[in-house]
């Protein structure tokens, strides 16, 4: 599984941030891709066609498990300045990940998208 990483939590300390942590996203490369992409492919995300982007499409129990579910992706999504586009009707809840900021998939996708993962785990 792809660490859920750090980002956002020393937002605003202005502490030495690692190259790219709180600076400009930017496209994964090839070579980032073939190393990050694979752990999400396998549990359900995938690659949009036409867009840079992976989508994963989630069922609950009921509207209270996917409304939960979102509150807490919500919450993280805040946290980390970075939001899902998504759409839900009663269980069904469908993620979008892409960075508007470097049109394309970003480091932060792969983070909340793991983030999301543990959230779904905890919720079926
Ligand atoms: C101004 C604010 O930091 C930006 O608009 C943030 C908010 N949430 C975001 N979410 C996503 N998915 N991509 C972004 O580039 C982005 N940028």
């Amino acid at each position: 599984m792809v660490s859920p990483g750090v980002r956002g939590r020393d937002r605003g300390s202005g502490a030495g941030a690692a190259a790219g942590e709180a600076g400009k996203a930017h496209r994964l490369s090839a070579e980032e891709r073939d190393q990050l992409l694979p752990n999400l492919r396998a549990v359900g995300w995938n690659e949009l066609e036409g867009r840079d982007a992976i989508f994963k499409q989630f069922h609950f129990k009921d509207f209270n498990r996917a409304f939960g579910f979102m509150t807490r992706v919500a919450l993280q999504a805040e946290k980390l300045d970075h939001h899902p586009e998504w759409f839900n009707v009663y269980n069904k809840v469908h993620i979008t990940l892409s960075t508007h900021e470097c049109a394309g998939l970003s480091e932060r996708d792969i983070n909340l998208a793991s983030f999301i993962e543990q959230v779904a785990v905890s919720m079926t």
